[in-house]
């Protein structure tokens, strides 16, 4: 599947159809009245949330969405046909922005959710509607109104309930393979997951989804590596997984560049509930691992946990503690069943716009 999380597009709604002119003909009937209809309405530009989406890939290739203009009044009273609303389905999850990207205009958290977002253009009046006892024969009549036109950016932020983070390297890929049926590209080098992935773990008869989005340096807050961008991913999730890599440089230090990044990110991230968690647990001998649970301990980290994401030693437990933070119905609003279906390989040619 190929993943895009922001697009932008222009979107029109239709114009009003005119309103006609017409007087009545009929036989025997001299000077018969005005009878032109009014035009029919322009068709809206209507947003609708759905399941099973969880890319904006589609508005790479599409970008302009224009509805059709109403249907002109007629003769005999009739009025023009109302155009039909142009509905633009998106992934549940999707933000639409202004174009300077400022300000949320519409945000969809709930599949089935729709939002009028322009809407069309009214008929014009016809002369019909201008008859009066001091004008019996008006050749008045008004063109559609005009439908409205913007550039909108889509952004996408994916629902997960859990979020996994750590500096590249640590293992998160690894470990989103090992505990869901998603085959996340893992590799012994930094910035081997460039988009982020789902994944949807079953513990104990219970469902939640997973995320796996590419690691963290210092300074991502402000773009780094592959920067903030994928931080956004994680603002929607309960409880975040956060790995350290046993074998790696210094764990505490590790622990607290990432946190800095969440701080300096905002939105929340640093109060939500964080796992912290020693990974590779099978490359370091016992004492080591105690020592550096000790330490990350005194930097901030209220409980350690310790793993394996190869060997899978360690993750029951962890998996335990993850579900005491999630509610009974996990009421996540991306569909287990969705994002399984969701395995294949990430996109080789996806870029940034
Ligand atoms: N021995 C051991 N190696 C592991 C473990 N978990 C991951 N690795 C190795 O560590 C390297 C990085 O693993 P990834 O899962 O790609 O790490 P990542 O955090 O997803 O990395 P980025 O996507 O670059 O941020 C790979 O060579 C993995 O084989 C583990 O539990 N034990
Ligand atoms: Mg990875």
């Amino acid at each position: 599947m190929h993943f895009l999380d922001q697009a932008k597009i222009y979107l029109q709604s239709g114009s009003g159809g005119p309103g006609a002119v017409s007087f009545r003909r009929e036989k025997y009937i001299q000077y018969g009245g005005p009878d032109g209809g009014n035009g029919g309405k322009g068709g809206d530009i209507v947003f609708e949330a759905v399941e099973g989406l969880n890319t904006l890939i589609d508005f790479r290739y599409s970008q302009h969405f224009k509805a059709k203009r109403g249907g002109h009044g007629m003769g005999r009273d009739r009025t023009g046909a109302g155009a039909k609303d142009l509905v633009i389905k998106v992934p549940v999850g999707t933000q639409i922005l202004s174009e300077d990207k400022e300000e949320v205009l519409a945000d969809f958290t709930e599949a089935g959710k729709q939002v009028v977002f322009i809407e069309g253009g009214m008929g014009g009046r016809g002369n019909a509607s201008y008859k009066s006892s001091t004008n019996r024969a008006p050749r008045q009549h008004q063109p559609g109104e005009a439908g409205g036109e913007m550039w909108v950016w889509l952004r996408l932020k994916l629902l997960a309930d859990v979020g996994l983070l750590g500096l590249p390297n640590a293992g998160k890929s690894t470990f989103i393979n090992q505990v869901t049926n998603t085959k996340a590209k893992v590799g012994a080098y930094a910035f081997t997951t460039l988009v982020p992935k789902l994944g949807v773990v079953r513990h104990k008869a219970r469902e939640f989804v997973l995320a796996d989005i590419p690691g963290l340096i210092e300074g991502a807050a402000e773009g780094a590596g592959i920067g903030d961008r994928f931080l956004g991913h994680i603002e929607r999730c309960r409880v975040l997984i956060h790995l350290i890599d046993i074998a790696g440089d210094d764990p505490a230090d590790a622990f607290r560049t990432v946190n800095g990044e969440l701080e300096a990110y905002g939105e929340g991230l640093l109060d939500k509930p964080q796992l912290v968690v020693l990974n590779k647990l099978d490359l370091a001998d016992r004492e080591l691992g105690e020592a550096f649970s000790e330490e990350l301990l005194a930097a901030g980290a209220e409980k350690v946990f310790s793993i394996s994401g190869a060997t899978g030693q360690g993750i029951e437990e962890l998996l335990d503690a993850v579900l005491s933070y999630l509610p009974d119905q996990t009421s996540t609003e991306t569909k287990a069943a969705e994002v399984e279906d969701n395995t294949s390989e990430e996109a080789d040619n996806w870029s940034p716009i």
